[in-house]
């Protein structure tokens, strides 16, 4: 009795603080959330005040995550599903799902040495998606992402729920770290550097691109070429520092907690939101390739051309498009056959 009527005064106490910005009501479930990058996603998503109500999924270790979770007190109902059974609950009436699950890598290994486990994983999570909630913003970050999108898009279509303007890979890491790594060398205020990464999101995929980096450095080549080898590399770099547990966590939470609020943002109507991402696309010969895309009350509003590219960034490009092409297709290969 008493618990219940302190629960309510809180909540009375949380809907006066947060109905002050009228933001509407967000379902967002975390798929993998008992996960490297789950956990730490989940914390940034409860402290997002654009969500009101969170689904943590895993196929185990939820209880404790949710439980722990769920004491913050910011304006999410926090809720925690376990195991398949649950997994339509978790996903009904959601306007975001972000899916971290699956295996990351370990040093010696490429993204693509993941895909037979994790193909499987996000076909079935996908398939539950176009069940469940078929309108849902999909934010991708299971590796490999240049093959498990063209996955996903093939279980929607199966399923009659595609809508390409819902479904994204997850880049925003490469962007991260390409802002990181120029600020250092162009001694910027990292908090004011933009820099679009294109592409994909795997070794020479991903293409970073300096040139248009702002505020404006005119670093020489060599650097330019050694920050977009470091950028190509970071995934890399961080398997091998945790040499064995792992591949970035806690940098990857904080990308996919910045681009699902991206998405939010787009939903609710603020304009003129941007950030690269994966998507659906005809500005390359490729289905699909990550460009900057303004995103709006449907998710993609406009995916964005690639602007004027150096010479080195025109090879570049030229070099990724192969083994982007081979990634995309093994994706779609594997939706239709199994
Ligand atoms: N897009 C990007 O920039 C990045 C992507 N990644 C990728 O994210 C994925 C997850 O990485 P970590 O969190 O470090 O791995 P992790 O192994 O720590 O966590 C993965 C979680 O997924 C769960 N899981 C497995 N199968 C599941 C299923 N069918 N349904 C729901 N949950 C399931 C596991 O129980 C586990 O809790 C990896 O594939 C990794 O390569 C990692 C970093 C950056
Ligand atoms: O490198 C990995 O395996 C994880 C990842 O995608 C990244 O950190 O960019």
């Amino acid at each position: 009795m008493l618990r219940s009527t302190i629960k309510a005064s809180l909540r009375r106490v949380n809907g006066r603080s947060f109905s002050s910005g009228s933001a509407p009501h967000r379902k967002v479930a975390v798929l993998g959330a008992a996960g490297g990058i789950g956990q730490p996603l989940s914390l940034l998503m409860k402290l997002n005040p654009l969500v009101s109500q969170l689904s943590l999924y895993d196929i185990a270790g939820t209880p404790g995550v949710a439980a722990d979770v769920s004491h913050i007190n910011t304006r999410s109902e926090v809720t925690g599903y376990v195991g398949e059974d649950q997994l339509g609950k978790a996903l009904e009436g959601c306007d975001v799902v972000i899916i971290p699950a699956g295996v990351p890598r370990k040093p010696g290994m490429t993204r693509d040495d993941l895909f037979n486990i994790n193909a499987g994983i996000v076909k079935g999570l996908c398939t539950a998606i176009a069940k469940y909630c078929p309108h849902a913003l999909v934010n991708m970050i299971s590796n490999p992402v240049n093959s498990t999108v063209p996955i996903a898009s093939e279980v929607f279509k199966k399923a009659g729920t595609y809508d390409e303007k819902r479904l994204f890979g997850v880049t925003t890491l490469d962007v991260v770290r390409a802002k990181t790594f120029y600020a250092g060398k162009a001694n910027a205020n990292v908090a004011e550097v933009n820099v679009p990464v294109v592409g994909g999101h795997a070794g020479i995929t991903i293409l970073p691109l300096f040139s248009q980096a702002t505020p404006t450095a005119n670093l020489p080549h060599d650097v330019l070429t050694a920050l977009t080898k470091r950028t190509q590399d970071g995934g890399t770099e961080v398997v091998e520092a945790k040499a064995g547990k792992g591949s970035a966590t806690l940098s990857m939470a904080y990308a996919g907690a910045l681009f699902a609020d991206a998405c939010l943002k787009g939903l609710n109507g603020v304009p003129d939101v941007v950030e690269c991402s994966f998507v659906q696309s005809s500005i390359t010969e490729l289905p699909f390739f990550a460009s900057k895309v303004r995103l709006g009350k449907n998710g993609v509003e406009e995916v964005l051309g690639l602007g004027a590219l150096s010479d080195y960034e025109k090879q570049g490009l030229e070099a990724l498009l192969p083994e982007l092409k081979s990634s995309i297709e093994k994706g779609i290969k594997f939706a239709n056959q199994s």
